[in-house]
């Protein structure tokens, strides 16, 4: 089967309390599915978990039908945290990725400029970290995950420290970008409304469980309207009272 299969994924760090437990999931290519849940749910071990980072105590990782091994080598990786080398240029964190293993081609410093340029951050291609505001951060990081044009794209409540308005816009890019690029995409997110407004799944993890997938079946491009929609205020009830551990009908 191609994609992301999660195979009965049972988990605990070092014979501690049992933190996923039994998960099964599939994540088709081209996909965007999002995981909500409340902290210490399990979100980014499953994370982790999925996209090879680190190895599950039982169940499996397949991809394309292949047992994942180690970390996925196609995928991109986003956290809350940007964490860009404050010593290097926004440019030179882009490339890193690829720097870490030899020198960038002209092609690929091209690739690099015209994703910041994608990313809205292209005047700031020369500056450094810490003169950027956070929400620039996080541009750069997006555009860094995407150089080496990967084909999977796993992020870790990326725009948590954002404030509302950045944070939507940043949704509307990285969007254009995943479309741009047809990527498969696993997003955790604690924000019902930013999950709905990305995905195509959204995920309910409660307790190392996932207790209720929701399509999303929003038109797209979605926009200021979708936000504003009764399906949207809809599918954000149904989501809550799951979260909240209500029989969803
Ligand atoms: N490296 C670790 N060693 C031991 N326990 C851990 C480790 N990482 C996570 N845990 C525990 O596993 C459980 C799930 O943590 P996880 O980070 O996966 O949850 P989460 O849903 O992502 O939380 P949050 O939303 O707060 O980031 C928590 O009880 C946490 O304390």
């Amino acid at each position: 089967m191609s994609g992301l299969t999660i195979d009965h994924i049972s988990h605990s760090y070092d014979g501690g309390k049992t933190v996923l437990q039994g998960v099964n999931y599939h994540v088709g290519d081209g996909e965007f599915h999002c995981l909500v849940g409340r902290s210490g749910c399990g979100k980014t071990s499953f994370l982790k978990i999925a996209s090879g980072l680190m190895k599950a105590e039982v169940g499996h990782i397949l991809l394309d039908g292949q047992q994942v091994l180690k970390p996925i080598a196609d995928a991109g990786f986003v956290f809350q945290s940007p964490t860009l080398l404050e010593w290097k240029t926004v440019l030179e964190n882009v490339l890193f990725p690829i720097e870490l293993k030899r020198k960038s081609t002209l092609e690929e410093q091209d690739r690099a400029k015209a994703l910041l340029e994608l990313m809205k951050i292209e005047q700031h291609t020369y500056s450094f970290p810490l003169q950027l505001s956070g929400g620039q951060q996080s541009r750069v990081a997006i555009a860094r995950a995407l150089i080496k044009n990967p084909q999977y794209l796993f992020l870790d409540e990326p725009f948590a420290a954002l404030d509302a308005i950045t944070r939507e816009e940043l949704q509307d890019d990285l969007l254009a970008l995943c479309a741009h690029h047809q990527m498969t995409v696993l997003f955790i997110t604690h924000d019902i409304a930013e999950a709905i407004y990305v995905a195509d799944h959204v995920l309910v993890m409660e307790e190392g469980k996932i207790v209720h997938t929701e399509t999303i079946d929003l038109p797209k491009p979605r926009t200021l309207d979708t936000r504003y929609s009764s399906r949207f205020n809809e599918l954000g009830f149904v989501l809550r009272q799951a979260l909240e551990g209500v029989p969803v009908k």
